[in-house]
């Protein structure tokens, strides 16, 4: 390893130290910490099995940047790119439209078998595989609705892919030995004030009581379910809110998901955790980054991420929940997002087990609020820095903006050659030839 990474690391170490704050210790259990990637910011959450559908369900990818991945092959490619470049051994997030099949197969007929090739990947990869029924892009969901939908025939075709979604995630589970998780998000909602907002919350409960009357193996298999806000023309109503999820969800022992861009503009979810931690029997987190709507743009060190962390690593939390990534961004190499979004995250984490805790806590209880402001004003400029560029040495990956010589070197051999794709790089703000 590089003298100057060590060295800074033994002087980061010592000021640590000062604080009864173990480095080596986070280190170590940072390691452990698995985050799932989400496939989709690969391709613009377009997916292999319908081509021709545009993306619904109120969210929207912008951006015309070149090297989307169009095949499995492709997605995996990237997808191999990116974990070469981001400390640990983590999980990919696929949602039912990425199955790896020549049948013609619709979404409530999906089995395992069509994702086979994901799972011998996913085991050469030492990695875990999270799941996702897409209930979006589809004809049947044209109208906006699915497990809620007031035609029993539309209902029944949802309810029996989120059935099929979850058997192929308990074989996820299963084949890699990590537990899956499975998450249910629907876009179901009414572009204006609604007369009725029970009935269509009547049929959701009762969709996912069927749903999840068939018991799995936690050990391999946990589900979880996504409320929402609103979205791009379900503004006045969406059916899975958030309170309809948290009473789901304590009610019938389901993992609680939040995505940090699926409440109102200025609501945080850090502040939510505790909360929720002392009734549910787990979080999934999607960590997005709003920008004055659920854009989710690419996530950066931004004051909710270093909240996020510092609440899961302060309470203990780190056991209980599942961290997943949900952002997707057009506009940049896709790759890199996904090294950004994904470095951040961990690094985040790495920032919160190097906070003076206890001294802090001691503080607070004593009533001593200057000492609790002084010390976290001035560990922002500690050097988590220093420790960080050790870990992603030790773990074999680049230090600092070191990848990002890595991904546009990607970008030139592999994204620019890709078919769709108009090769004047230089509109890109690309460096050809460097
Ligand atoms: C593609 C994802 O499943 C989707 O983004 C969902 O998780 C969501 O957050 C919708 O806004
Ligand atoms: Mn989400």
């Amino acid at each position: 390893m590089r003298e100057d990474i060590v060295r800074n690391y033994e002087a980061a170490k010592e000021l640590y130290g000062k604080y009864d704050i173990d480095v080596d210790q986070a280190l170590q259990a940072l390691e452990h910490i698995k985050i799932s990637i989400h496939c989709w910011q690969g391709d613009d959450v377009r997916g292999f099995l319908f081509q021709d559908q545009e993306l619904s369900g109120g969210i929207s990818v912008t951006g015309e940047y070149p090297g989307a991945a169009r095949t499995p092959a492709e997605l995996r490619q990237d997808l191999e790119k990116a974990l070469s470049l981001i400390p640990g051994k983590h999980k990919v997030n696929l949602h039912a439209i990425y199955a790896d099949t020549e049948e013609k197969v619709d979404l409530d007929e999906l089995a395992p078998r069509h994702f086979q090739t994901w799972v011998d990947w996913a085991k050469q990869q030492g990695i875990g595989l999270d799941f996702n029924p897409t209930c979006f892009s589809h004809d049947k969901s044209k109208d906006g609705f699915t497990l809620s939908h007031p035609d029993p025939d539309i209902r029944r075709f949802w309810i029996d892919h989120c059935k099929a979604a979850r058997k192929i995630g308990a074989y996820f589970g299963e084949q890699l030995g990590q537990t899956c998780v499975t998450n249910i998000w629907i876009p179901d909602g009414y572009k204006d004030v609604p007369v009725d907002r029970l009935a269509p919350r009547q049929r959701l409960k009762e969709a996912l009581d069927d749903i999840f009357s068939e018991p799995l193996d936690p050990a391999i298999h946990l589900d979880a379910v996504e409320s929402k806000l609103f979205g791009i023309g379900s503004e006045a109503y969406v059916v899975g809110s958030h309170e309809f999820y948290m009473g789901y969800g304590i009610q019938n022992n389901k993992l609680i998901c939040l995505d940090a861009g699926h409440f109102h503009p200025t609501e945080g979810i850090a502040g939510k955790l505790s909360a929720l931690s002392l009734f549910t029997e787990g979080i999934l987190l999607h960590v997005s980054r709003p920008m004055r709507w659920d854009s989710d743009h690419v996530v950066t060190m931004d004051d909710e991420l270093i909240e996020i962390g510092r609440e899961l690593v302060r309470n203990g939390l780190l056991e209980k929940t599942f961290i997943g990534l949900d952002f997707f961004d057009g506009s940049i190499n896709r790759v890199a997002a996904w090294v950004i979004g994904t470095r951040n995250t961990i690094k985040a984490l790495l920032r919160a087990m190097l906070e003076p805790t206890e001294a802090l806590r001691q503080a607070e209880h004593k009533g001593d609020y200057t000492t609790r402001l002084a010390l976290l004003e001035e560990f922002k400029s500690y050097p988590f820095g220093a420790v960080w560029d050790y870990y992603c040495a030790k773990m074999g990956v680049p230090v600092r903006e070191q990848w990002l010589e890595e991904v546009k070197a990607y970008e030139q051999q592999v994204l620019v050659q890709r078919g769709h794709l108009e090769a004047e790089p230089s509109a890109f703000g690309l460096n050809v030839g460097q």
